[in-house]
């Protein structure tokens, strides 16, 4: 079971490398990874779980915020009444196309592994389109909008080595281009 103690904080270069990618068939290594990970966000999703194993809550997990630097991320998204929407673990995931229009949550972004609260819009794609393996090695191309949309690009730019705040405008935090989409 991953615990808080288990999640790698901001300062460890593993958040800022570039992941590598799996090769298939995945070992039994990484297939258990996808599973933890994605039990991960079911545990902190869950509040007496989350109480009482003091998990912060997560809709998405990227394998680096774990110490491994491959390009696996799960991903367990509710609406606001916690019907998950959106279940998936992506290895080797692309994003192949995304819009020009931008969106961003009205309430700023936070990471596992950031244990600082860092003010501000984080503008990301408002559609992109992904192309990624299951870890059973069959081939998806998928197009997200809105929330998954998000979770998608913050968990793809960890494999990138990138963290939320880098998408902060420095000088405006709140500043947006116009006709951006504000996901509440
Ligand atoms: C938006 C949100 N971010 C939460 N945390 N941050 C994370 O998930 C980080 C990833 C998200 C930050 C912004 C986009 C992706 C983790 N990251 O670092 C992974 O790279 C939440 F916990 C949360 N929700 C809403 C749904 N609720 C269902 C019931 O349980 C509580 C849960 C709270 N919504
Ligand atoms: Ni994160």
């Amino acid at each position: 079971m991953i615990l808080m103690k288990d999640i790698v904080r901001d300062g460890d270069l593993v958040l800022r490398q570039v992941a590598k990618p799996l090769t298939f068939p995945l070992s039994d290594h990484y297939k258990q990874l996808a599973e933890d990970m994605m039990e991960y966000l079911v545990n902190s999703q869950d509040p007496k779980i989350a109480e009482k194993h003091q998990l912060r809550a997560g809709v998405g997990l990227a394998a680096p915020q774990v110490g491994e630097g491959v390009q696996m991320a799960a991903l367990l998204v509710p609406d606001d009444k916690g019907e998950i929407i959106f279940k998936e673990v992506y290895v080797n995931p692309e994003i192949v196309s995304e819009s020009v229009r931008q969106a961003c949550l009205s309430e700023g972004e936070g990471c596992l592994s950031v244990d600082k609260v860092i003010n501000g819009y984080v503008p990301r794609p408002d559609k992109l389109t992904i192309h990624y393996y299951t870890v059973d090695g069959e081939e998806k191309t998928i197009r997200l909008k809105d929330y998954p949309a998000i979770v998608s690009s913050h968990e793809i730019d960890h494999l990138n080595g990138h963290l939320f705040y880098d998408r902060i405008n420095k000088k405006e935090p709140f500043a947006l281009k116009e006709n951006t989409v504000v996901i509440s």
